[in-house]
């Protein structure tokens, strides 16, 4: 059997089970749910806090976890003692970023300026890292959330948190400094070194069709023969486009899967060439 761990809260915990319904497992129906034992497929799903999922994984109690990668990092111990999860594949949700930030109205506008300054994180040990990493001294003030307060109540020089949109950032007076310490996203992760066994890597196979699917559509569009040669230059497709003549003399139909942030481009490329018919359908599902 195979178990597996999802968040059971925030940002992260709906669009997890949105993914796995969709690579077509079992998902809890209710928000008191602790776990729930899909059948069909002879996985058991524990919903967990995020900030420990990669704990039970490392432990080898639950094969693989759905997580933050800033989590992940987090609860991973550098000591190199004692087994670890490591990321397997990106999820493609979740996005966030990790970094510094100090009142807008304060003279800290540079990383280099926290030097001997408090900072304040839900991420004590992603901030020590960086810290150790750049040879910089700091104080690492350890709170649990809503992180943004903490210099207005005195207890913070800057925060070093995550970011999505800037909103709460802002709402607290608030601006960025420097680059980001760490770009994240939902990641499946696995214990570092377990053998591949088959239901990870159906799991894999079913989560990677899912991104495919959302990140691509089917085009189809018919062209002169002629013009064929450079509008399959404009959608090689994953392995190559599929060309089937028309009944019209002269002309084929072509169909190939293309990027969805390309599609207008493409479409647009396509019309000024010559094809017409050009035609978009999402894809339900995939195997790649
Ligand atoms: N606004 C956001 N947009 C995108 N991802 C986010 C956002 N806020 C948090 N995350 C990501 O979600 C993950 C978990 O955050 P979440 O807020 O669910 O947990 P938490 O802060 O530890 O718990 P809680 O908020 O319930 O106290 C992290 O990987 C983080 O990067
Ligand atoms: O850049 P934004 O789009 O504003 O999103 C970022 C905010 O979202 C998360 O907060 P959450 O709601 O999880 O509360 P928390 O700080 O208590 O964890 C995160 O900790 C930031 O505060
Ligand atoms: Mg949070």
């Amino acid at each position: 059997m195979l178990r597996v761990a999802v968040p059971n809260k925030g940002v992260l915990s709906e669009p997890a089970q949105t993914m796995l319904a969709e690579s077509g497992y079992r998902q809890r129906r209710s928000l008191k749910d602790l776990a729930v034992y899909d059948p069909e497929n002879d996985t058991e799903f524990f919903y967990l806090r995020p900030r420990d999922i990669a704990i039970y994984v490392a432990a080898g109690t639950l094969d693989v976890g759905i997580t933050g990668r800033d989590m992940l990092l987090e609860t991973t111990p550098t000591d190199g003692a004692g087994a670890v999860a490591a990321e397997v594949m990106p999820l493609g949700f979740g996005r966030s970023s990790f970094r510094f930030a100090s009142p807008a109205d304060s003279a800290i506008d540079e990383v280099a300026e926290l030097e001997g300054k408090r900072i304040a994180t839900a991420y004590p040990g992603l901030l020590q890292r960086f810290l150790d990493s750049t040879g910089m001294k700091a104080e690492v003030v350890k709170l649990d959330g809503a992180v943004e307060t903490a210099c207005r109540l005195g207890v913070a020089d800057a925060v070093c948190d995550v970011v999505e949109t800037g909103t709460t950032l802002r709402a607290a007076g608030l601006r960025i400094i420097g680059e980001p310490v760490l770009a994240s996203e939902a990641v499946l992760v696995r214990r570092e070194g377990a053998e591949e066994i088959p239901a990870v890597a159906q799991l894999r196979r079913r989560l990677q069709g899912v991104l495919v699917a959302r990140r691509y559509v089917m085009l189809d569009y018919d062209c002169p023969n002629d013009l064929l040669a450079r509008a399959t230059a404009i959608t090689p497709g994953l392995e190559g486009p599929t060309v089937s003549p028309l009944h019209t003399p002269g002309w084929s139909a072509v169909r190939a899967m293309v990027g969805k942030d390309d599609t207008n481009r493409v479409m647009d490329d396509l019309y000024e060439l010559g094809a017409r018919a050009i035609l978009v359908t999402s894809i339900a599902a995939s195997r790649i």
